[in-house]
């Protein structure tokens, strides 16, 4: 997959023990791309004048025209930005009583920091110091010359995708500035994306969602809900042990090319290493309704099933101590 002519190298991908393939990389007028699409196939669509009027977005642009809106910027300790659901972290309601939520540390910091103070801390990184990383929905508080570029975003590409896939309305798009070398571990999402990279190298890595028991996600209830507990790097085999049978494939983006990540489909995305800081921005549409339903289901379909089961056994038991005795009682000898 390294090739030196477009300008990164193997040397600046992270090393994991997983086998992976490559993701078709297809021309935008390629008809093959309106098929694995339809089939909830990844797909990097190439060629396409999507994000082509925010080539020009690199930081100085950014500075002088987004407006001086605040940013939601996550600050780690390391290269990890291991996403979390606030709503599900143990917190004091103001009648001093406490939501339903769970102990627990967050990995990293969220902030609301201005652009140019981002950008200098940007700037003025070296090794050891805090990483960054800016994700934030595009609103109106930009400025108007960011708002011209994204009018200018090719709206009948997308939307005629939107429409052949019959997806729902789009919901957001995030504008994501990424410090070279930082990673978003493994998670997937419960809509359907296309991820425009606009400036820098992206590595992004996706399993299917069939790989579910190889990934241990951890609980519904868990601010991790959807993100997977094993460390890529140093993974434990002990306590997750199908993690040794997992398939995935990946690509490293160029800026330019567009990653459709189906619904439920896993992705690690990595800013390669020493390759400067990296822009994206993804599009997230809430998927369409439920075509026929054909048997066996789909594997993203079981995803939902357990989703919906595990919430249900959380609500009726309470203790999610409780769900591992009960599931064994109603499986173990009986659908074994
Ligand atoms: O677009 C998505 O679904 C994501 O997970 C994004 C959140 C952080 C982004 C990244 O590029 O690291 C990926
Ligand atoms: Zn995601």
């Amino acid at each position: 997959m390294g090739s030196e002519k477009k300008g990164w190298d193997y040397s600046q991908l992270r090393k994991y023990d997983i086998s992976l393939e490559q993701i078709p990389r297809l021309d935008y007028q390629d008809p093959k791309v309106d098929e694995l699409m339809a089939e909830n196939e990844p797909v990097v669509i190439t060629g396409s004048k999507l994000v082509k009027s925010a080539e020009k977005w690199n930081l100085d642009y950014l500075e002088k025209h987004m407006g001086n809106g605040d940013f939601t910027v996550f600050i780690s300790r390391n290269y990890k930005f291991k996403y979390y659901d606030e709503k599900k972290i143990l917190q004091k309601l103001p009648n001093n009583e406490t939501n339903r939520g769970v102990e627990f540390t967050p990995p990293t910091k969220m902030v609301e920091m201005k652009l140019p103070e981002f950008i200098k801390r940007l700037k003025e990184w070296k090794r050891g110091d805090e990483r960054l990383y800016l994700q934030q929905g595009l609103n109106d508080t930009v400025g108007p010359a960011i708002v011209r570029d994204f009018l200018k975003f090719d709206w009948d590409f997308c939307n005629s995708i939107q429409k052949k896939q019959n997806w729902g309305p789009l919901t957001s798009n995030h504008l994501l500035i990424g410090m070279e070398g930082n990673v978003t571990p493994c998670h997937y999402d419960e809509q359907q994306n296309l991820f425009a990279q606009v400036q820098g190298y992206k590595r992004c890595i996706l399993f299917s969602p069939d790989q579910f028991d190889r990934l241990y996600p951890h609980p519904v209830y868990h601010p991790h809900d959807r993100q997977s507990m094993v460390d890529f790097e140093r993974p434990d085999y002990s306590k997750f042990p199908k993690f040794k049978d997992i398939k995935g494939c990946e690509t490293v983006m160029e800026p330019g090319d567009v990653l459709y990540i189906p619904i439920y489909w896993w992705h690690q995305v990595e800013s390669l290493m020493r390759g400067d800081h990296t822009i994206t921005i993804n599009f997230w549409y809430k998927n369409g309704p439920t075509g026929p339903i054909t048997y066996p289901l789909k594997s993203h379909h079981k995803v939902a099933v357990m989703r919906n089961v595990e919430k249900m056994l959380l609500e009726v038991l309470h203790d999610p101590k409780e769900i591992p005795p009960l599931m064994r009682a109603l499986v173990l000898g009986r659908y074994t």
